[in-house]
């Protein structure tokens, strides 16, 4: 069966502020067959790039990094915001289209050499996920995809990791 997963995806005018068009994959989460058909996608991405790790951003990464990170049977490391994360962490500062920002990750996340995926909700500017893939990359670890529901083209994320593997169930 094939899903058309546009239609689990909700939009809000001037969200979280004037001009923003927020795309919210709310209605995908809440129906399981889709949410579950959506992150088989992501897997097969996964797989067929031998991933041994994966890291997403706070908070809407989680959502789409951890059940990839269970079917795979691989690590799940959270990037999270400000004091968020106990230990020894690293920082990476970023900025999105309307909030300014850092990212944590501990030291001990990713260990030297390890392919990693890196998962978010969708691609805007690409700041947080250029700050993700940045923390990554200052451990060692080797960014070997990237992987999105939603990218939203006019912001030119995709400008900031053209290096890495792209992975994307919808383009707005
Ligand atoms: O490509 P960018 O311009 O960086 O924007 C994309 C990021 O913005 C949203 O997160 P947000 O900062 O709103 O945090 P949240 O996941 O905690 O809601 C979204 O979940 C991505 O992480
Ligand atoms: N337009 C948007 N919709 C949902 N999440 C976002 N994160 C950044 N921009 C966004």
């Amino acid at each position: 069966m094939s899903i058309d997963f546009s239609k689990y995806i909700a939009s809000y005018p001037d969200f979280p502020e004037p001009g923003v068009l927020f795309r919210d994959i709310s209605p995908m989460l809440e129906n399981g067959d889709v949410y579950r058909a959506a992150t088989d996608q992501i897997v097969q991405f996964a797989q067929d790039r031998n991933v041994e790790m994966i890291v997403g951003p706070e908070a809407r990464g989680f959502i789409v990094g951890c059940p990839v990170a269970y079917q795979m049977g691989v690590g799940f490391s959270p990037a999270r915001k400000k004091n968020k994360l106990p230990g020894e962490t690293i920082e990476e500062s970023y900025g999105t289209e309307y909030s300014q920002s850092s990212l944590y990750l501990r030291t001990n996340a990713v260990k030297p050499g390890q392919r990693v995926l890196v998962t978010d909700d969708l691609l805007a500017t690409g700041g947080t996920i250029d700050a993700t893939i940045r923390l990554v990359e200052k451990l060692g670890g080797i960014v070997v995809g990237t992987a999105f529901l939603i990218e939203l083209t006019e912001l030119k994320g995709r400008d900031k990791i053209k290096d890495y593997d792209f992975f994307t169930l919808l383009k707005y």
